[in-house]
């Protein structure tokens, strides 16, 4: 069996934050290109997967679809920003048909079922099914019928968690807009200094330096949710799969470092996730 990677390209880095659904096709282009070369040259498997940036987590702030049915507009809203997700999904997968990177979308909203805020059900046999047939599978953040609140937001980290309890990956990396994770937000204080490492040791004094989104629209978290979603799922990977699983969150946006990462090469621009 090969190795398991699981990566998302960051909705920040994939769409441009101030012109609502509008995607980065350059960056897009560069980051499948960057897959499709290390993949041939490294043989990994890979479950890639994408932010929503400016597309859905615009109309998901507009509706209050993290509240669940609350509004009369709330189904509506529940639509269009599941509609929304899955055009950039689709914007995605075009570019990877161009670029010749063989990926399959998987929707979550049609194959997970969540309860207040958290996956809790999935019928992941279609994604491994992809994996063992070659395919690149392709999940999202996404709009998911809640059993408790009606309907609710999954981001990408969400759905990376629950998949890495189902098939333990090696290897998660989280592509952002910044070189890693820093003790305080570097886009406001040009004095933040980069961590290199987060582990067991440092993971909670780590955790208060990590705020949200720049983004006025962000649904999701940002960089808190980020390292927390990243430091459990690399932990409860060692501990479900007793093998150890590695973490990255690094700098999608300069050309390179993700190839690099994939491909197991020295990166600077990122922070590294272990448990032990
Ligand atoms: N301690 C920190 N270190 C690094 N970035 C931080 C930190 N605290 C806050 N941030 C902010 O987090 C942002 C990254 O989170 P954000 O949710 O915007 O990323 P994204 O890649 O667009 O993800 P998504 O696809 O979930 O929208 C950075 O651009 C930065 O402004
Ligand atoms: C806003 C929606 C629907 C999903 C957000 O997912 P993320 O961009 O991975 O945080």
């Amino acid at each position: 069996m090969e190795p398991l990677v699981f990566l998302k390209l960051g909705g920040g880095t994939i769409t441009y934050d101030s012109r609502e659904s509008t995607p980065r096709i350059d960056v897009i282009d560069r980051l499948l290109s960057e897959i499709k070369k290390a993949k041939e040259e490294h043989g990994f498997d890979l479950i890639l997967g994408h932010g929503s940036g400016s597309y859905a987590h615009v109309p998901a702030s507009k509706y209050k679809v993290n509240e669940g049915l609350k509004y009369e507009f709330s189904r509506m809203g529940a639509t269009v920003t599941c509609n929304t997700a899955k055009a950039l999904n689709t914007v995605i997968i075009e570019e990877a048909i161009k670029i010749g990177l063989d990926t399959y979308p998987f929707s979550p909203s049609s194959f997970a079922y969540a309860g207040n805020g958290r996956i809790i059900k999935g019928v992941t046999d279609g994604i491994r099914k992809s994996l063992e047939s070659g395919f690149t599978p392709v999940v999202y953040g996404d709009v998911l019928i809640d059993d408790v609140k009606g309907v609710t937001i999954a981001s990408t980290e969400e759905v990376f968690n629950f998949l890495s309890t189902e098939f333990g990956p090696d290897k998660i990396i989280i592509g952002a807009d910044v070189d890693g994770v820093f003790d305080s937000n570097p886009t406001q204080n040009a004095n933040a200094k980069k961590i290199d490492r987060v582990d067991n040791s440092n993971i909670d004094t780590i955790l208060k330096g990590a705020s949200g989104s720049n983004k006025s629209f962000d649904v999701t978290g940002g960089m808190h949710t980020k390292v927390e979603m990243l430091y459990n799922m690399v932990k409860g990977v060692n501990e479900k799969f007793g093998k150890p699983s590695i973490g990255y969150i690094g700098n999608a946006a300069k050309e390179g470092v993700i190839g690099k990462l994939l491909s197991g090469k020295p990166v600077n621009e990122c922070t590294e996730f272990s448990y032990r």
